[in-house]
């Protein structure tokens, strides 16, 4: 390892969003849950945990999380078209729904970001690292803005640029690759940042140079196994191993 914990020959840098940068991934959890649980008990099924979340719903797009959390207990609704209402109960539906209660919390209580992840990014962009914030939410742009880092981050890749462009989501590596060719960068010369089992797999299946998967609880195991090749608490810890 050389600078900031990165091995020799890594050119560029690509965060996720929410978990990793910003304190929003409990957030989404919370909303995620406020709309799920309503469906379980009228299916007469146990609530939505931490674990559903983690393994069905972390890090995908919203549309997958739907889909792939309800087929895991059995329930497949239909897939409607985006437009739906968010009081209609298809895949598209039940995701408009998420994205109402999200914007709620998110306007009630505000966006934080994690000291250290602020303070390695400030330190990799500053000595002229570039930077990429490669999130599924399509909410990605406001979350940044409101969390003041804009002026750290060179490219973008989010959910309205994976849609707009076609691109798989995680746990798909498409997002993480268009980031890197946005910055000049082979896969194998950038460092992937992840804390969900879906993003570190997509980090894993794109050739990234280094995985770094950031455990905000109890992750560390499952992350190791989606691919990760080191795991930290903070980011900060690579600056101090530098
Ligand atoms: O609903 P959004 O804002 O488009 O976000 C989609 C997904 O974005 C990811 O960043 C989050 O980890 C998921 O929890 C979230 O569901």
């Amino acid at each position: 390892m050389s600078r900031f914990g990165l091995p020799d020959g890594i050119q560029a840098c690509l965060f996720d969003l929410d978990g990793v940068l910003t304190r929003t991934a409990s957030v989404h959890r919370a909303a995620w849950r406020d709309v799920f649980d309503p469906l379980l008990v009228s299916a007469g099924q146990p609530p939505f945990t931490d674990e559903d979340y983690a393994r069905f719903v972390d890090g995908k797009p919203r549309r997958d999380g739907v889909r792939d959390f309800l087929a895991a207990r059995g329930i497949t609704p239909a897939e409607g078209s985006p437009g739906d209402s968010p009081d209609a109960d298809t895949v598209s539906g039940i995701a408009s729904r998420k994205n109402v209660l999200l914007l709620k919390r998110l306007e009630e209580h505000g966006v934080q970001v994690f000291p250290g992840s602020v303070a390695y990014l400030r330190v990799v962009h500053g000595s002229g690292i570039p930077t990429a914030v490669v999130t599924s939410s399509a909410n990605g742009a406001e979350v940044i803005r409101a969390a003041g880092i804009e002026h750290l981050i060179d490219q973008r890749v989010d959910g309205v640029v994976a849609d707009r462009e076609g691109l798989s989501g995680k746990p798909a590596p498409d997002t993480f690759l268009e980031a890197a060719r946005r910055l000049g960068v082979e896969p194998a010369e950038a460092a992937v940042f992840e804390d969900a089992r879906a993003g570190v797999a997509a980090g894993r299946a794109g050739g990234f140079g280094l995985v770094v998967g950031v455990d905000r609880g109890g992750q560390a195991d499952a992350l190791r196994e989606s691919g990760a090749d080191v795991v930290v608490d903070d980011l900060s810890q690579l600056l101090d191993s530098s």
